[in-house]
């Protein structure tokens, strides 16, 4: 099988999205990504990234210098993504809404290209992606059930099947309807909506509507340190960790100072130049990984190693992804034998039916997903699919994610501002 890139093709597509609150806004009624296919002349391999046209661009531009290259030289593409990314003056763009804003631009150009390659790798040797990685030490992968506080549809459309949650009640009703469907085993609530207090509330309700699960918040650093404390205190004993109480490496730093719990990050340490400084002042004590910013498969298992090395324990966040996302995320969790907590994952929000692989590769069972052992990702891409995905990217006019000018359209005195409590 040949091993040089013959042609590089980036696909952004778009689908449906529900209105799920945050500290920045709330969800637009698409969520974009972009779909990345390496081509071989006897196979391809696909990736999967963000579908922000800032981010598409530089996508494009480095894949014009990949082509020629070999499957295997990934150090000689990574140099090609920084290269391509010289006198690039455009900002964000990386559909994170601004709220993870310090992630290394190369390592986030560079993600979906090597993970395509892995595929590719994986399919020449006959070999799923996480042999590659290392072999698996688990041959299913545990997500968590991530709940959002919501509206009950987007405004002018009808009610989605989840519904309204915007108190504790909907937040436990909603809690039981994903634990149904998918069987998760631990529980992350997105807070930094509402008062403190009141996401306090919700997960109190949660810890005794699901006694013994592993329950999380995360406010996307909507707290200042001495709210951090005081919601520290109050959770003491009832969640497994507290994602980004308050902003910046210094913020979480003071909370962990006197927090009984571990604190976990997606918005302080997201890149490995954060590490040294974090690990200095013991900010933070959990990391969430994410290829998609962290460098791709290699790069996070470097990141694990590093976790191991300096005590501190690896989870996994994620933004609104497809099933390409999906399965490299569970290759990477099969094989990092420290990321022993359940991976946050979107999944439940976007409809079944729409994806861009075949369907059945990726077998949900207990609340974890099957790791695929076919060659590569162990998915193939479904082009009926994708073309229609794409054909919903162009009709529906977004080029980039933005929570915040959609939540002010209809709430104009919102302000994204942090810490807001
Ligand atoms: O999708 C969202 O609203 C999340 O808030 C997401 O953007 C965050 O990046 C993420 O899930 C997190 O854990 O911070
Ligand atoms: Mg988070």
């Amino acid at each position: 099988m040949s091993r040089i890139i013959k042609n590089i093709v980036i696909t952004p597509v778009a689908f449906h999205d529900m209105p799920l609150l945050n500290s920045v806004g709330v969800h637009e009624p698409f969520a974009l990504r972009s779909i990345i296919e390496i081509i071989t002349d006897s196979t391809y391999g696909l990736g999967e990234s963000y579908g922000d046209s800032a981010h598409l661009a530089r996508l494009e531009k480095a894949a014009e210098g990949i082509k020629g290259l070999s499957v295997y030289d990934t150090n000689a593409i990574y140099q090609v993504c920084i290269d391509s990314l010289i006198g690039d003056t455009s900002t964000g763009g990386d559909g994170m809404a601004g709220m993870v804003t310090t992630a290394s631009v190369v390592d986030k150009v560079f993600s979906p290209f090597e993970v395509a390659c892995l595929d590719i790798q994986g399919k020449i040797a006959g070999l799923p992606v996480s042999d590659l990685l290392g072999g698996r030490v688990r041959d299913s992968v545990q997500y968590s059930a991530y709940l959002f506080y919501k509206w009950a549809g987007h405004p002018g459309q009808p009610d989605d099947e989840y519904g309204e949650a915007l108190d504790p009640e909907g937040i436990v009703k909603q809690a039981k309807k994903i634990i149904d469907e998918y069987g998760f085993k631990a529980i992350k609530l997105k807070g930094g909506v509402y008062p403190p207090a009141q996401e306090v509330e919700a997960i109190k309700a949660l810890h005794a509507a699901f006694p013994g699960v592993p329950l999380r918040l995360d406010p996307n650093a909507a707290w200042t340190v001495e709210t951090s404390n005081w919601v520290a205190q109050e959770l003491d004993g009832i969640v497994e960790y507290l994602e980004d109480p308050a902003p910046e490496i210094e913020g979480m730093a003071a909370v962990a100072k006197t927090a009984s719990m571990p604190l976990a990050t997606n918005m302080a340490v997201v890149a490995f130049s954060h590490l040294p400084p974090s690990v200095a002042q013991d900010a933070v004590q959990v990391i969430l990984s994410d290829h998609h910013f962290w460098g791709g498969l290699r790069k996070s298992q470097t990141l694990a190693a590093i976790c191991a090395i300096w005590n501190m324990r690896l989870s996994m966040h994620s933004n609104s992804h497809l099933g390409i996302s999906l399965a490299a995320m569970t290759h990477l969790a099969s094989a990092a034998p420290n990321l022993d907590y359940a991976c946050d994952t979107h999944w439940p929000w976007k409809l079944r039916e729409e994806d861009v692989i075949v369907d059945g590769a990726l077998k949900w069972a207990d609340g974890g997903v099957v790791v695929p052992t076919a060659p590569g990702l162990g998915i193939e891409l479904d082009r009926k699919k994708l073309a229609l995905l794409h054909q919903q990217y162009l009709d529906c006019g977004m080029t980039k994610r933005d929570d915040t000018t959609y939540m002010k359209k209809f709430r104009p005195e919102f302000s994204p501002h942090i810490p807001r409590w």
